[in-house]
């Protein structure tokens, strides 16, 4: 049995002042340590993208003959996009934003007693990459790994079933996605099931596994000057994020800056994550994006963080790699990734990036 994900920051504690989040509702005035300032963060104001422009990332409807290609050339232009025909029912998305909305009401002195432990993936908190900035971040999150029953019964001593049959049923459904995805991706760039030996060797998705990420921004005096989720990327394949009518995730381009991607009722965001772009030998960009607040709607968010089972090294796809075009990065396992991001946050990828040879 390979390590789970659920143990993949034992030996690996990191202090995080859950206990220390304020009553968000109660607050009329941002606190300073939470106001953010491009000393803070170096792209907290890069050229945030006129809305005159226009450009955003595709909405793809995955019933087209094309959704291949649109896939794929999303990938690698914006690293990320909406999908709308995903097959996904919607009165499923419903119950995981009622879910989710349920689980953040609840008062805090309930939700800390499912707090996340300082080895541990799951429970209630900041974002763990909060530990790399000096500022606090608008916003309290909750992580799924493995079976919610247990931090489902502290919050819940009476609904914890059902909302545990939601978790399931929800992260069903976005397996079976998400691997759809990648593989309509990558055939785009003519890469087939049997040219991944640890796709092919297990093709009926035991090879995967996943973190859910709820998301809870809430309702902010002075959002210019706060931040929702500070810039990261994802240490993913692929990334589904489930947002509320609320918009506030922006994804980074070079070329436009801050792009805001706006809620389209039913659809899901999909991103690129840094195991599909070492896959992908550096053709899909695993996008950093952040997520703002605002002030009179609370916003909801729920990721699904999808990759690999720990013993599964990942490394460029042969098929895209040649005397020319070299492989950029060497092998890694999820674990390994996750635990160099834990330390090392935005260094991460190039510490796995091959050099070249003199
Ligand atoms: C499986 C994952 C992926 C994690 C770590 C672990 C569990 C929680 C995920 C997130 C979710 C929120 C953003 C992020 C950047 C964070 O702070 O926690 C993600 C991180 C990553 O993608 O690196
Ligand atoms: O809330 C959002 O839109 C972004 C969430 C996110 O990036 C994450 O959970 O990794
Ligand atoms: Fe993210």
């Amino acid at each position: 049995m390979p390590a789970m994900l659920t143990d993949v920051f034992r030996g690996h504690p990191i202090h995080l002042p859950h206990s220390h989040q304020p009553d968000f509702t109660s607050l009329r005035e941002l606190p300073d340590s939470y106001k953010w300032t491009p000393k803070d963060d170096l792209l907290f104001a890069a050229a945030p993208s006129p809305p005159t422009t226009g450009e955003n990332i595709p909405l793809i409807d995955l019933d087209h003959p094309d959704a291949a290609n649109q896939i794929g050339h999303a990938c690698r232009t914006w690293g990320a996009f909406q999908i709308a025909n995903h097959g996904v029912p919607l009165g499923l998305l419903q119950d995981i934003e009622f879910l989710t909305g349920s689980l953040f009401r609840l008062p805090v002195q309930r939700k800390l007693k499912a707090a996340r432990s300082e080895t541990g993936v799951s429970g209630y908190g900041v974002a763990r990459i909060a530990s790399f900035f000096n500022k606090k971040m608008w916003s309290e999150g909750f992580t799924i790994t493995g079976s919610p029953l247990n931090d489902f019964r502290k919050l819940w001593p009476q609904l914890h079933l059902n909302y545990c049959d939601i978790v399931e049923e929800y992260e069903e459904q976005m397996k079976k996605l998400a691997s759809k995805l990648m593989w309509l991706a990558l055939k785009s760039l003519g890469v087939s099931e049997e040219d991944v030996e640890w796709a092919s060797l297990n093709s009926d998705l035991n090879w995967a596994q996943a973190a859910l990420q709820l998301n809870h921004y809430p309702v902010c005096p002075e959002p210019d000057r706060a931040m929702g989720l500070a810039a990261h990327t994802d240490s993913t394949l692929l990334t589904i994020l489930c947002q509320n009518n609320t918009a506030g995730l922006q994804v980074f381009r070079d070329d436009l800056g801050w792009v805001t991607v706006p809620p389209v009722p039913g659809s899901l965001v999909v991103n690129v994550g840094d195991l599909f772009h070492i896959l992908s030998n550096g053709l899909f960009k695993s996008v950093l994006h952040r997520a703002r607040v605002n002030q009179t709607r609370a916003r909801l968010s729920v990721a699904f963080l999808w990759g690999p089972q720990s013993d599964i090294k990942i490394s460029p796809v042969p098929k895209l790699v040649s005397p020319v075009e070299l492989p950029l990065y060497r092998s890694v396992t999820w674990t390994e990734y996750l635990r160099t991001k834990a330390t090392h946050f935005n260094k991460a990828l190039s510490m796995i990036r091959n050099h070249r040879e003199e």
